[in-house]
């Protein structure tokens, strides 16, 4: 019998420690193991993806290619510049390839992209060998043990984890690896269809990802920053399984923060260093196994002697809403990043909201600009101009470094949405998907869908002040002086607030606090809030009350055809928040032909969605909805809200277990 000749197909899983996958692939006795990478047009041009990710994956790849050559002097990582759907018919043929394997992906694309590879292999008679790696529980599995329903709480997550029995412990790194084969590929390269490109802002030069397929040199190398044409990295974070191996070492080390970390402790205004671990990025390469992870982590809290924190709150605790975020993807597939046709998302009328093809049911990438104050809010947040030094300072370190801790995470995602601008959650994870070095769609779409309390959390009520949530960790302001260096000079007592500054003192301090029109100010200013913060907590509060009274959901039928808009809109005081202006993408989705072609999970019945609303209106403290929705005179307009004289309950009143550790 011919020994395999095997294709190890990296993605999910830039390491060598602990990979299920490759431990498999070794375990073939292969005579020929080729390493490879696709360079998959999806993510070249499809998916957002910033300047500082490329950087973090080209470093996750040159670390990975000669950490393979150390183990054998003629392998590496092989970079094949083409879509892996055309490609591998080709390689298999060939290279002479018996078995392809790779570590399971359940992103949505992930998954479609595998299924036509997996039919490709099939059709060439190569066997095709999948494994778990990229979480602690398959999220299949998860979701299969969570009553075939998307994971949406840490208790499910823990009960369907039990039923699935323990997390294993992790795989030693192999020693030595066998030769990859002859490499010649006598094929032509198939182009990609380039347009539509989202990532085109990102270039300063030619786009060369295709100029061959083993690359310029064609010497299969990964590929660098400028032959991409991409603009340089502006992160200070770097990628690489030896890097990873080095922090969560040092993380370990210090026996008293692993054992006893309890994430809402930890200081989102804290920098260099930062208070949490920041392997985020490194997961999500997989850099760093999750499981190394865990059982490094869980063996210090086994043997400390103290009082170790325990989850949700610990750090074994925040690999668990890691997964709980892929048992809701996997369940839910592409749905899961948008509230139209999500059964398990509120809808919630915001503006900015996304379109959708009429012919898949899925947002297009595109939104509607229903209110031209929304937008100028949406671009003055993007670029840190909002006047709010804690969100701007937020901002900019985020679109700078790539990275901003859960807590930062929390307030700039609780100020887009139901607690300031009341603009689609979907805007907000777009931009983080661009510019989060660590973007994971599952945990960053969830997280979105936490904040904005249209899924996992409910308790709109609490909101977060963009002035008093900073004061209580950092009085002096010196992350806000960090990021925000316009505001250097000023003194502490104004630093969160700096427009109710003297004006002298302003001058004094070298900044004038200044009416912006647009996302640049002039030199030696800053601007002044672009929006009264108290008045819109309660407008968005008001939103949010009317939103949920009215409990929707985005599969429901109303939402699918656009007749939602009548339910928020009572003709005689006006249309509530979220609903002026003209149709909503939503509404332009309307489409019987189209409806027939999708697939529409079972919406929630009436009585359940009621049932559903009350219960989260009970636990949130408010009104009973039929009184609430009585309109008093006025109270159904924008005016009318503001003028209302019921105090929003403050956010700075928020304990921080109680709410922070999603
Ligand atoms: C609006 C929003 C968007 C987010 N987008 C992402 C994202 O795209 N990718 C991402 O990995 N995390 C995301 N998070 C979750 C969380 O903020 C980051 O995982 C965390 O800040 C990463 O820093 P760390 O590694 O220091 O975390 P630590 O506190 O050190 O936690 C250890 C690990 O646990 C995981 N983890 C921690 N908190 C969460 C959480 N709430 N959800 C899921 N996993 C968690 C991460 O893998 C993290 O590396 C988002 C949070 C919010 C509020």
């Amino acid at each position: 019998m011919p020994k395999p000749r095997v294709i190890y197909w990296f993605r999910t899983d830039l390491r060598l420690h602990d990979s299920p996958a490759l431990k498999a692939a070794l375990d073939l006795k292969p005579e020929f193991l080729y390493p490879i990478w696709t360079w998959d047009p999806h993510y070249v041009y499809r998916a957002r993806v910033g300047v500082n990710r490329w950087q973090y994956l080209l470093d996750c790849q040159t670390d990975l290619s000669s950490s393979l050559s150390k183990l054998n002097p003629k392998s590496k990582l092989f970079v094949i510049r083409e879509a892996p759907q055309t490609l591998f018919p080709k390689l298999f043929q060939a290279w002479k390839i018996t078995h392809l394997v790779f570590e399971k992906d359940t992103d949505a694309y992930g998954r479609e992209r595998d299924e036509s590879v997996m039919k490709l292999a099939k059709d060439a008679g190569v066997q095709v060998v999948v494994k778990v790696g990229r979480t602690l529980y398959d999220p299949d599995e998860l979701v299969k043990q969570n009553k075939g329903k998307p994971t949406m709480s840490i208790s499910q997550v823990q009960a369907a984890g039990k039923k699935i029995g323990g997390i294993p412990r992790p795989i030693a790194a192999p020693k030595k690896l066998p030769d990859p084969g002859p490499v010649e590929l006598g094929f032509e390269q198939e182009m990609p269809k380039k347009e539509p490109d989202v990532n085109a802002v990102q270039r300063a030069g030619e786009e060369g990802s295709y100029v061959a397929l083993a690359g310029p040199k064609g010497d299969f190398s990964v590929p660098t920053m400028e032959e991409l044409g991409l603009k340089e990295a502006t992160t200070k974070h770097r990628g690489g399984e030896t890097l990873a191996l080095k922090a969560l070492g040092e993380i370990i080390a210090n026996e008293e923060y692993t054992a006893t970390f309890e994430k809402p402790k930890t200081a989102p205004t804290a920098f260099e260093p930062q208070a949490t671990t920041l392997l985020s990025p490194h997961l999500h390469f997989g850099s760093l196994s999750v499981r190394e992870f865990y059982w490094r982590v869980q063996d210090v809290v086994d043997s400390y002697k103290g009082q170790a924190s325990q989850p949700p709150t610990s750090l074994t605790g925040q690999l668990l809403f890691r997964d709980m975020y892929f048992g809701a993807q996997a369940s839910l597939g592409y749905t899961f990043g948008q509230t139209f046709n999500n059964p398990t998302c509120r809808f919630i009328p915001w503006h900015l909201p996304s379109s959708i093809s009429p012919t898949s049911g899925l947002a297009t990438g595109s939104y509607l600009i229903d209110n031209a104050a929304s937008e100028q809010h949406f671009q003055k947040w993007k670029h840190g101009m909002t006047g709010f030094p804690w969100i701007d300072a937020l901002m900019r370190q985020l679109a700078s470094e790539g990275w901003i801790h859960h807590l930062g995470r929390h307030a700039v995602a609780c100020f887009l949405t139901r607690g300031g601008c009341y603009i689609d959650w979907e805007r907000g994870a777009q931009v983080f998907e661009e510019w989060l070095l660590d973007h994971e769609a599952a945990c960053n779409i969830g997280n979105w869908q936490w904040l904005s309390c249209t899924a996992f959390f409910a308790q709109f009520y609490r909101c977060y002040s963009p002035v008093a949530f900073p004061q209580k960790w950092d009085k002096h302001g010196d992350f806000v002086r960090r990021y925000v260096p316009e505001l250097r000079g000023f003194d502490q007592k104004y630093i969160y607030e700096p427009w109710k500054a003297p004006v002298a003192d302003q001058k004094r301090w070298g900044c004038r606090i200044v009416h912006v029109d647009g996302v640049e100010a002039e030199d030696g200013t800053y601007p002044k809030p672009m929006l009264d913060f108290n008045k819109r907590r309660e407008v968005c509060l008001q939103g949010m009350k009317n939103a949920y009274h009215v409990g929707l959901y985005g599969n429901d039928p109303k939402v699918l055809d656009g007749s939602w808009r009548m339910l928020f809109d009572d003709g005689a005081e006006g249309p509530t928040e979220g609903s002026k202006g003209p149709p909503g993408a939503m509404v332009e989705h309307e489409d019987a032909d189209g409806a027939e072609e999708r697939h529409v999970p079972e919406p929630l019945s009436p009585k359940k969605a009621k049932k559903e609303s009350a219960k989260s209106e009970k636990k949130a403290g408010t009104m009973p909805a039929a009184v609430k929705h009585k309109r008093e005179a006025g109270q159904g307009t924008l005016d009318g809200l503001v003028t209302r004289k019921k105090k929003a309950k403050k956010e700075d009143e928020v304990a921080p277990n109680e709410t922070h550790f999603g």
